[in-house]
């Protein structure tokens, strides 16, 4: 694996695919002081991830690298903080809250819309960057009840710069370890880029604070605060200590602002590069899109006929799934699918490979949404989808440390997506090439997507079954 680096680091998911091509679907990798097992197998990911979860940690390389900038947050803690921090923090992503997310990213989507009507006479915008900003603000707004758009563009990219330097260590083990102590300009530009994202979040910390918390506020800031003893009596304590300090609350926000945009626009991102290249797709989007909205903004409420846009979202999540891979170190000797798991080792779970298995998808490589369709006559509201029967599709993870946002993405993704075609069509502009995908933390396009939003007609043909 060592000799491996250059490739791995060159393009992972290209090594990914070599490697089970050649080794099969479960690979120890013969590392000199750490075992490391790929784990390609639905059985053994859910293994790992659900039915001896707790024989499995985050004490991994890619969790220690993001460690760096998040600190000790929900998605790389472990054991009591874990636990602690999930119980709190629950409540924020319950369902009553989806409706301010939908109202939130209507309101993104339609100035979205507005900036793609700007660029003269519909040119092509980088979708990229435009969505990355765009779902950023609906974080602030539902989660932190502050309006990040100021802060927008520093925050991208101060987000950006971190998690490039996360990914460099974390598919570089000998850039981990004692050597990320050393003054390199790699050291220097994370030190910048947690600079930025530890000012944002205490401008934010600091607002709220001046503001108030009030008993009927339910955002996820309000949660923390609370537990941090401010705004109000029955504040969330043990033996008078607060349940959260200052530190952990910074770590919880640099966290959701992390993992709850950057995720969502990434997969945002790749839709509409899957739509650009499937007319017949496009076509029926545009017909549910069509007979549910005639033309408004969607709503809430439109969600449960949304159907054939969740089946595109999920069936994206599928091709493009934005956390292609998920590790854990074992704490125990274990076995996984019949291979023996000594102490301590690394497992590599991929839903890049698992989800573009011929073993568990027909024609797994084609973007074919209806291998989503419910066949449930209300379809699928917010919550798992019938893609959620296959074992092999694991977009959000399993077990207890499935995404907290999972709810919250889908609402934001079917939304958005409604919000911006309900009456245009997305475009590849003549002359730009298919884009080249970089694994960082999420699945990025290398240089941007550049994408053109036109005007369409609506579709004549009533929709199948309507
Ligand atoms: C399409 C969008 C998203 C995808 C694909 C995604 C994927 C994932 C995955 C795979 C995990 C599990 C990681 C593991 O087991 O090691 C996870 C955890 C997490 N996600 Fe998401 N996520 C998305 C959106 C969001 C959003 C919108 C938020 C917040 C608003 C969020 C917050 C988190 C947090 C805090 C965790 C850690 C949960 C825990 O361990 O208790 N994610 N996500």
């Amino acid at each position: 694996m060592i000799r491996g680096i250059p490739a791995i680091m060159r393009n992972p998911l290209a090594w990914l695919e070599r490697v089970v091509e050649r080794h099969g679907d479960l690979v120890a990798f013969p590392m000199p002081k750490t075992p490391v097992l790929l784990v390609n197998t639905p059985v053994g990911a859910r293994h790992v991830l659900q039915r001896n979860h707790r024989n499995y940690t985050k004490a991994t390389i890619q969790y220690g690298a993001l460690s760096l900038v998040t600190g000790s947050g929900l998605l790389t803690s472990d054991g009591e903080v874990w636990r602690r921090h999930r119980r709190i923090m629950q409540p924020a992503f319950h369902h009553g809250g989806l409706d301010q997310v939908a109202i939130s990213t209507v309101a993104a989507g339609e100035q979205l819309r507005d900036a793609w009507d700007q660029s003269s006479p519909y040119a092509p915008i980088d979708a990229e960057s435009a969505i990355m900003r765009a779902m950023l603000t609906v974080v602030g707004r539902t989660l932190f009840a502050d309006d990040l758009s100021d802060a927008g563009s520093d925050l991208v990219e101060a987000v950006d710069r971190a998690l490039r330097q996360v990914i460099a260590r974390a598919t570089n083990p000998l850039a981990a370890g004692p050597l990320t102590r050393l003054p390199t300009l790699s050291a220097r530009r994370m030190r910048s880029a947690v600079a930025t994202l530890d000012q944002v979040t205490a401008g934010i910390v600091d607002r709220r604070r001046a503001q108030g918390v009030k008993a009927e506020d339910t955002d996820l800031l309000a949660v923390l605060l609370r537990a941090a003893g401010v705004g109000s009596d029955d504040a969330v304590t043990t033996d008078s200590q607060p349940w959260m300090t200052d530190q952990e609350i910074r770590d919880e926000l640099v966290t959701l602002v992390i993992a709850g945009h950057e995720t969502v626009a990434s997969s945002l991102v790749w839709i509409l590069h899957l739509l650009a290249d499937a007319p017949e797709v496009q076509e029926r989007l545009y017909a549910e899109l069509d007979h549910v909205l005639e033309g408004r903004p969607p709503s809430w409420k439109d969600i449960p006929a949304l159907a054939y846009t969740r089946a595109v979202v999920d069936e994206a999540l599928r091709l493009y799934p934005p956390a292609w891979v998920i590790t854990r170190r074992s704490a125990a000797p274990d076995t996984i699918d019949g291979v023996d798991v000594p102490e301590g080792t690394l497992v590599i779970v991929s839903p890049w490979l698992l989800h573009r298995s011929a073993k568990s998808w027909p024609d797994p490589e084609r973007f074919n949404p209806e291998r989503f369709l419910s066949d449930s006559v209300s379809g699928p509201g917010p919550g798992p989808g019938p893609g959620d029967r296959n074992p092999a599709y694991l977009p959000f993870g399993a077990g207890p440390r499935l995404c907290i946002g999972r709810d919250f993405a889908l609402v934001e993704s079917v939304l958005l997506l409604a919000t911006l075609l309900r009456d245009r069509a997305v475009l590849r502009p003549a002359g730009v090439s298919q884009p080249v995908i970089e694994a960082l933390v999420t699945l990025k396009p290398k240089h941007g997507l550049p994408m053109a939003l036109i005007p369409r007609t609506p579709v004549a043909e009533p929709l199948h079954g309507a």
